[in-house]
């Protein structure tokens, strides 16, 4: 039989799933099937069809449509779904639980029926608790529902490091633990420059204002931008997660998995380090850690759960 190229459905075609469709087309991981609600079917061709007009400029041949029906997604790989609110300045991400969950387990209804077999990678906040909404609609194994939040939350995380340091971005390791909210936690300790630990290369106040400044970093963007929240770093988090998957890549990313005792946690989706490679989320990695750290991770999965009690509850 003939090799087939991937196939990526993405729900929701608003700022960050037509950003997404755009990165993921560009760097050529497979077809893309962008989907929004059916009053919004034009735009969503339109999106589609502008983007797929860049394609001989940029020399892409992956394909883009713009669709409200999920017929057009069947058989999908990958699943990346957006859809749902975005918060405005003075809201918190928790804010759109009501709403999000709503949409979360109508789209998560079609994606079970059309797309059985994908990878489904969740975006829209709170993303921990959407997560979660989606594992409970889809039935699908745990490895294969997989929120993002870590990729992006260790993106400003390093973006902040190399900026402080003028280090190359390309140098700088470590990763962000917990939920997608203001007490995330970046781990100092297991955070290097080339492999020179961080607290050697910056004083102590200043680590704090980059864990402090990671910590809110949606929230900074929201500020600005004034009528809701970021997209292009959202979206490059979601194509390296995409990547590794349909590349099967083995990339040791942070995700937000179902965890069932690692770390101490059961029955919680919160972001770890984990494997992501062609089988999803193939592997949590468990790490040693202080009694400040857990704390603080502890702190950060009672935020959660509080979130998913509301979903539970609601
Ligand atoms: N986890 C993370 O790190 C991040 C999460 N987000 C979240 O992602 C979500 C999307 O953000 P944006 O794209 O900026 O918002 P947006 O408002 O630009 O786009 C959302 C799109 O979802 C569509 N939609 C709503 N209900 C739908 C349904 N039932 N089926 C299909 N499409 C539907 C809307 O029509 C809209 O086009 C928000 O909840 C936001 O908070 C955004 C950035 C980072
Ligand atoms: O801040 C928001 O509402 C969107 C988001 O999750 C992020 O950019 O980290």
């Amino acid at each position: 039989m003939a090799i087939q190229r991937k196939k990526i459905a993405v729900v929701g075609a608003g700022f960050t799933g037509a950003t997404t469709a755009l990165m993921l087309a560009q760097k050529e991981l497979g077809d893309v099937v962008l989907i929004d609600i059916p009053g919004l079917e034009n735009p969503t061709k339109g999106k589609a069809l502008d983007m797929l007009e860049a394609s001989p400029v940029q020399g892409f041949d992956s394909n883009i449509i713009g669709t409200s029906s999920y017929e057009d997604a069947e058989g999908a790989d990958v699943v990346i779904i957006t859809a749902g609110i975005a918060r405005k300045p003075g809201m918190s991400r928790d804010d759109l639980v009501n709403t999000n969950a709503g949409i979360m387990k109508s789209v998560c209804e079609n994606v079970k029926k059309y797309c059985p077999d994908s990878y489904v990678i969740i975006l829209s906040n709170p993303v921990d608790a959407m997560t979660y909404v989606a594992f409970n609609t889809l039935e699908f194994p745990k490895n294969r529902v997989i929120g993002q939040s870590g990729v992006l939350d260790t993106a400003r995380y390093f973006t902040f490091i190399s900026q402080e340091l003028n280090v190359s971005i390309e140098d700088v390791h470590g990763f962000v633990l917990g939920g997608h909210g203001d007490d995330m936690v970046p781990l100092v300790r297991y955070t290097n420059v080339a492999g020179i630990p961080i607290d050697k290369l910056m004083p102590a106040d200043r680590i704090e204002a980059i864990v402090k400044r990671t910590r809110t970093g949606g929230g900074e963007i929201v500020g600005l931008l004034g009528n809701g929240s970021a997209y292009y770093a959202p979206a490059a988090s979601l194509v390296q997660m995409t990547e590794a998957i349909l590349k099967d890549k083995k990339r040791v990313l942070p995700s937000i998995a179902f965890l069932e005792g690692e770390y101490g946690y059961d029955n919680l989706f919160i972001g770890v380090p984990t494997i992501l490679g062609g089988d999803g989320i193939e592997k949590i990695i468990e790490l040693e850690l202080t009694e400040e750290e857990k704390t603080a991770l502890d702190k950060s999965a009672e935020s959660v759960r509080k979130v998913i009690s509301v979903v539970d509850n609601g």
